[in-house]
């Protein structure tokens, strides 16, 4: 079994930087895990690249030769990616195999893990070349600051965990620059009776009923679990990474990480 990371979330949410703080963790403690970067509009990296989209496609290329924005030249730059997923990427993954860990550090713009096809092709892909894979979704703790954002960004996660249909752990990033750590900790397993209060607070009395009908909607989805990450943290980083390496069924404790995966969330059940 191969195993990978799909690091998604909104531009500047702290993917690359989360990556890097993984990748140094497990150089530490021994383990072996190689970044891919998916970002072709990416410059630098504070982490050694593995394997990288830029051998590809560039998105500053794209933009000079077909005149292109930096928008329009990044989706073409993963359109052409989805075309090359068997040739090139297919090719450079050749290099890993049984019990190799991979993160995939993407680029930040939502609508690819919302709507469009190129992130399905290719998880459909990785599943078919027997890769177990956990979609890491970073959210900016500044976002928790107030409920109409929190829910905002709660529901790009949603969408992109219907789209993806993986396990799927969502990350408060930048938890060191957040006074509140407590209020935090709140997120990890929010009441939603305490989020519709926040959002009829800070909302006209109109909204009532799209507060009630939204935050019914996560509560069904039971997925408005967040947890927290402090990068100067290494309790915090082990946490999370034991947390996904659960979800993923990554480690020797096999049967034991199955019947807890079952409990957290499972897709295909009845409710
Ligand atoms: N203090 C602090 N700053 C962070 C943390 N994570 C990211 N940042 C900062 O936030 C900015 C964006 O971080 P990146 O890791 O580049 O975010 P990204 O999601 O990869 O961004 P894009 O690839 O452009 O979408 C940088 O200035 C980082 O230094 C963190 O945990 N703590
Ligand atoms: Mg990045």
């Amino acid at each position: 079994m191969k195993f990978a990371q799909l690091v998604v979330g909104p531009a500047g949410s702290g993917k690359s930087t989360y990556c890097e703080t993984i990748k140094n963790h497990c150089d530490a403690i021994n383990r072996s895990v190689h970044v891919v970067n998916l970002d072709p509009a990416a410059e630098e990296f504070k982490y050694p690249v593995s394997v990288d989209v830029r051998d590809l496609i560039t998105l500053d290329d794209v933009m000079q030769e077909l005149q292109l924005g930096p928008n329009g030249g990044l989706l073409y730059c993963m359109e052409y990616l989805e075309d090359n997923l068997e040739e090139w990427l297919g090719a450079e993954l050749q290099a890993y195999g049984d019990d190799d860990y991979l993160l995939f550090d993407c680029p930040g713009q939502i609508e690819l893990y919302s709507h469009l096809s190129v992130f399905k092709t290719f998880v459909d892909y990785l599943k078919r070349d027997g890769w177990q894979i956990c979609v890491i979704y970073c959210l900016d703790s500044q976002f928790t600051s107030e409920m109409p954002k929190f829910i905002a960004g709660t529901l790009q996660a949603l969408s992109a965990m219907v789209q993806l249909e993986l396990p799927h752990v969502n990350v408060l990033t930048k938890a060191d620059l957040c006074k509140d750590k407590q209020g935090l900790e709140g997120f990890r397993f929010p009441d939603p009776m305490e989020m519709r209060h926040e959002l009829d607070k800070q909302t006209g009395p109109h909204f009532r009923r799209l507060n009630d009908a939204v935050v019914q909607l996560l509560d069904d989805f039971a997925m408005v679990t967040f947890t927290p990450l402090d990068v100067n943290d290494e309790e915090s980083i082990e946490e999370l990474l034991l947390q996904i390496d659960m979800a993923i069924q990554y480690g020797e404790d096999q049967e034991v990480k199955t019947q807890e995966l079952g409990d957290m969330y499972d897709p295909e059940g009845d409710e």
